[in-house]
């Protein structure tokens, strides 16, 4: 079988070198996967293998350390939250509308202040779990930085883009792109107009490429395809007080100091932010008959300790031929052992009207679902030639193993979800002829 050589893991646990600018700072090593390493570089074309061992390393050349600040001290987490008991358990279809962007007009929100948790299972404290957040936001962070202690988080913009300042440089990223930024990176977000996207929150795992098991050399999101930044710095004393905020153990602290924390004049290594426009997905799927598992759309995975068993998978539903003879092309109808939250960047779902960019679904663990009436009915009459399927459309779904619950905010005060959506089945009708025969095969 060809062997790949692109699996790119950006895992383990980094500690900052923290210091002055000098080589006697610490770095970490960890021991973790028996897969090469690739580093994510700054262009497309120099993509290469920072070397053969299973080591996560970077050092960071700063000009003061972070650890000269004021103590933590607890703050409001408005939506925010790892309490997994605030409601009751539903085990419905769940479809929120596009959740509210606040006006700038009315409120100035920014991406902190606009966190808020749909979703989640597991724990930060135990290191096992998952949070899926939405960020709606209308206002730059101006002297603040966010760090999260607890995981990492995958940002999925939806509407505008967003500014990234890392302490590893800066990152643009749009809608139709996405960015990783790992566990405890300090990044500031700044916004360019009303803001909406999702969030997918992973404690005690990294994101890393999908093993190619089968497919081989190449496919699906290649290494050369991601993108970090270069250092950026600033040397800036801030009188009136720098704030960090920091997400520990599903709470948020923050403390003064006097200075920028992007002050790191020069990084080396493989833990890094990093960002991958969708468009640049390659995709594999069915070229004769039957409808494949969506997993062959995954474009990052954070694996469990159980083998193929992931803690979530980010999977997209690029714009693609169906070529599929013989086949119901639209997803079939399934109960699923992981769980399923899907969102939509742009455009329109091929299974469901209803489905609104902005808005989500979830789909929890073993419970029914598939495409609405209209496109059951459709889809078994039409003529099978080759189509464009979800063309100028992207929908994404988290999945996960995790049996997730949803949010207070959620369920109610977010007052967004649709609570019409069951009946996009009721008008399913029984079709079923015992004496019907294939006219061809
Ligand atoms: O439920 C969904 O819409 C997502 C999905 C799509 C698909 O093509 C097959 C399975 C699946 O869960
Ligand atoms: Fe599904």
């Amino acid at each position: 079988m060809t062997k790949h050589i692109c699996c790119c893991s950006l895992v383990g646990r980094g500690r900052y070198s923290d210091g002055p600018t000098q080589l006697l700072l610490c770095f970490s090593i960890l021991f973790y996967h028996i897969l090469p390493l690739s580093l994510f570089l700054k262009n497309k074309i120099n993509s290469y293998l920072i070397n053969t061992f299973q080591i996560t390393l970077f050092w960071l050349y700063r000009i003061l350390p972070s650890v000269r600040h004021k103590p933590f001290t607890p703050m409001s987490c408005g939506d925010l939250t790892e309490n997994w008991n605030e409601v009751e358990p539903d085990p419905n279809q769940l479809r929120w509308k596009p959740f509210i962007i606040p006006k700038s007009s009315e409120k100035k929100v920014d991406f902190i202040s606009g966190l808020h948790t749909v979703c989640g299972a597991g724990d930060s404290k135990s290191r096992n779990g998952i949070a899926i957040h939405m960020y709606t936001c209308n206002t730059s962070m101006t002297d603040k930085c966010f760090q999260n202690a607890d995981g990492d988080f995958l940002i999925v913009p939806q509407q505008g883009e967003i500014l990234i300042t890392t302490e590893f440089g800066k990152m643009m990223v749009e809608p139709n792109e996405i960015c990783v930024i790992q566990q405890g990176m300090r990044f500031s977000v700044d916004v360019f107009g009303e803001t909406r996207g999702y969030i997918l929150e992973v404690f005690g795992a990294h994101f890393e490429l999908p093993d190619l098991g089968p497919i081989g050399a190449n496919g699906m999101a290649n290494p050369r395809d991601f993108q970090t930044p270069v250092a950026w710095y600033e040397d800036r004393t801030v009188a009136t007080g720098y704030t960090v905020v920091n997400k520990y153990q599903g709470k948020l602290f923050s403390c003064q100091q006097d200075f920028s924390p992007f002050n790191v004049v020069a990084w080396h290594g493989n833990y890094t932010p990093y960002k991958y426009n969708l468009e640049n997905f390659m995709v594999i799927n069915c070229v004769a008959f039957d409808h494949a598992d969506p997993s062959i759309f995954t474009v990052l995975t954070a694996k469990s300790t159980r083998p193929g068993v992931a803690i979530a998978d980010f999977v997209i539903f690029p714009p693609r031929w169906g070529v599929a003879d013989h086949t119901f092309r639209p997803p079939y109808y399934h109960r699923n052992c992981m769980s399923e939250f899907m969102g939509l960047i742009k455009g329109h779902y091929e299974a469901k009207e209803g489905f609104q960019p902005g808005g989500a679904s979830l789909h929890s663990i073993m419970t029914p679902h598939g495409p609405d009436v209209d496109c059951f009915e459709k889809n078994s009459t039409a003529v099978l030639k080759p189509e464009r399927v979800a063309e100028g459309t992207m929908a994404f779904m988290f999945e996960s193993s995790f049996s997730m619950a949803v949010t207070k905010w959620g369920l109610d005060t977010c007052h967004r979800l649709d609570k019409s959506y069951y009946k996009c089945w009721e008008a399913l009708k029984n079709h079923f002829n015992p004496n019907w025969k294939p006219s061809s095969k």
